[in-house]
Formats: structure tokens, sequence, C-alpha cells
């Protein structure tokens, strides 16, 4: 459905977009993930056929996004951060408006407009003026809008952005029940919507692709990383001891809180080391108040990736 080689945007000699190649196969849920300033949405722009690239080859629905732009426009839906919503119209009114655009006319525009209002649950803030609707209306009224020419891809910035966690989740849920009618690429900052509804997670940093892969095996590779967390207060060298444990590759002092001091280990992959720590505590007549693990997060993935590359100038 996407197929991007070798793309790069420059903005007034700034790179913004550095060589990154990505495919999205059809009927996939793909996250584009990285912070501020990364390229999300550049890359994004340049695949809804609004922004040319200074070079590359990008294809979308097969199209050339530079020589068959109008084609590329009618294959996505395309929802920006800040969706241009008209706030003196009403929901219908606007959504027959934005259907006009797109060439809809008679009985389609009727059953597409009631379509995608009863697929993005607006269908009783219908007669309401959106400049009156809440943040989580109002989005679901733009991707409404992003639906209705039944584009096979959706292209998202960041639809969650200022929502609150049960509209985060309402919308989570209708782009979950768009697969596999449509193939969704969506931006975002929170690592865990990528967990909960991504098939593969596109991380980028500085216009620069770090990584793309399944969330499960994103963390899986960086499995070294996993973590447990104890605090102790005793006596002699708690940070060489534990370091002498198998397994145990790093102690970290992390904290000092009176008596009690609170290391982070660093394991090897697939070991619980939580047993041998609370007996050597017991051996020691260390006392324990925390001992616990965590397992890498997708967070850790990208930090621990986008450390390695070098910063440009
Ligand atoms: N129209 C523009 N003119 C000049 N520079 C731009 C323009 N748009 C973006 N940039 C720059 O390009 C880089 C990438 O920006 P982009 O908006 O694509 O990032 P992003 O990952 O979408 O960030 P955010 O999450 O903040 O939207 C940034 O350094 C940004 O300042």
């Amino acid at each position: 459905m996407i197929s991007v080689q070798d793309l790069t945007k420059h903005y007034a000699g700034r790179i913004a977009v550095d060589h990154i190649s990505f495919d999205v196969e059809p009927g996939e849920i793909v996250g584009f993930l990285g912070p501020n300033g990364a390229g999300k949405s550049t890359t994004m722009r340049v695949l809804t056929g609004f922004l040319p690239p200074s070079s590359g080859n990008v294809r979308v629905n097969g199209f050339d996004v530079f020589r068959e732009s109008l084609d590329v426009k009618r294959s996505v839906g395309y929802m920006p951060e800040m969706a241009p919503l008209y706030t003196e119209m009403k929901v219908k009114e606007y959504l027959r408006f934005r259907g006009e655009l797109k060439g809809l006319r008679g009985r389609n525009m009727r059953t597409r407009v009631g379509e995608v209002m009863d697929l993005c649950s607006i269908t009783d803030v219908r007669r309401r003026l959106i400049g009156n609707l809440s943040k989580g209306y109002r989005q679901r009224v733009a991707l409404a809008d992003a639906l209705l020419h039944e584009p096979p891809l959706l292209i998202l910035d960041e639809p969650t952005s200022g929502l609150d966690p049960v509209q985060i989740r309402q919308v989570r849920e209708l782009l979950s029940s768009l697969r596999p009618k449509h193939t969704i690429l969506l931006s975002t900052h929170i690592l865990q919507e990528v967990e909960q509804i991504c098939d593969r997670v596109l991380m980028i940093h500085h216009g620069r692709l770090l990584a793309y892969d399944t969330p499960a095996n994103l963390t899986k590779k960086l499995r070294a990383l996993t973590q447990v967390f104890v605090e102790v207060d005793g006596k002699g060298d708690i940070a060489a001891a534990l370091e002498s444990l198998p397994a145990v590759r790093k102690v970290i002092e992390e904290s000092k809180d009176g008596v009690w001091t609170r290391y982070v280990l660093r394991v090897e992959p697939g070991v619980d080391v939580r047993e041998t720590v609370m007996k050597m505590a017991a051996d020691k007549s260390w006392k324990l108040r925390e001992l616990h693990r965590q397992l890498p997060s997708l967070e850790d993935v990208f930090v621990e990736l986008a450390a390695s590359e070098p910063v440009k100038s």
C-alpha cells in the first residue's frame, strides 16, 4: 500500500527527512513514533501527495506521489494534526460540504455521510455546531471526513492528541474496527498507543529511521535491558555484592533515602534474579523494602536506539 525508497525532504537547506525507506502492507496499522521535530508530519504530508519530496521514490496505492498526486489524494484519507474544521458549520452540513469537494453526489452522498457518521459515532451530534463540540467529538468528525471517499489508506497525524483517556480509548477502538478494510499509518508520541493497536512500528529520530518492526520483536531484541530495582539497608559494599551475582551485568546506585539505597540491576535476558537477591539479603542480614523487575518497554527501545544515533549538527 505504501512504498518509500530513500525519501529525503529538505526545508530551505535543512534536512527534515533523511534517506528513509519502508513499506506498509495492505490492512496493516503502522505506528509512526518519534519526538517533536523528528520528521513524522513531513513524511506523512509527502505520502498524502501534498508535499513534494526532495528526492526518493514514494508510491501510495501504486501511484507515484509526485507524478500522480491526484490519484494519491483519492487513495488517502488524511487527518492533519490540527484538522481545519469549520466551527460555524453543523456536523452533517460540514460532511456534505466536504463530500461535495471529494466528488460525492446525490444518493451516494446521503449514504456515505450516514455511514461515516455511524462508524464514528457522531450521528447524535449531526445537527450541532462543530464549534460547540468537545475535542473528542471534533476529532471523530475529522476522522469521518477522512473516511468519506472510502480511501484504502488512512494517514492520521496524532489522532489522539489532546483527548482525555475515555476519548482516547474510543478513537483506538474505532481505528482497530477499520481494519482490515483500511490500511492505517498514524503518528503518535504515546508508546502505549503503539503497543496496543499497531502491527508494526516505525521509529524515527532526527529524520532518520531507527527501526521498523513489530512491537514484540522490538522489545525482544533489547531484552538485555531487563532491570531489577532493589532498595536495601545493609552493611558492606552492597553494589559489589549485587554485581557478583550470576546474570547481573551492571549495578547502578540510583538514589539514597536515609539508610536506604536504591539500586538498579541490569540483568541478562530471560533470567529472573529476584530470588537470588532475596537469598543474598537474608545471608548478609540486609533489610529490603523494594524488589521488583521491569521488563523492557518500547520506550526503552526508543531511548536506546536514539542514544546510539549520532546527533547531527
Ligand atoms: N514548513 C517548514 N519549513 C521549515 N522547516 C520545517 C517545516 N515543517 C517542518 N519543519 C522542520 O522539519 C523538521 C521535522 O518536522 P516535522 O513537523 O516533520 O516533525 P514531527 O516529527 O512531525 O514533529 P511534531 O511531533 O512536533 O509534529 C523539524 O525540524 C521542523 O522544524
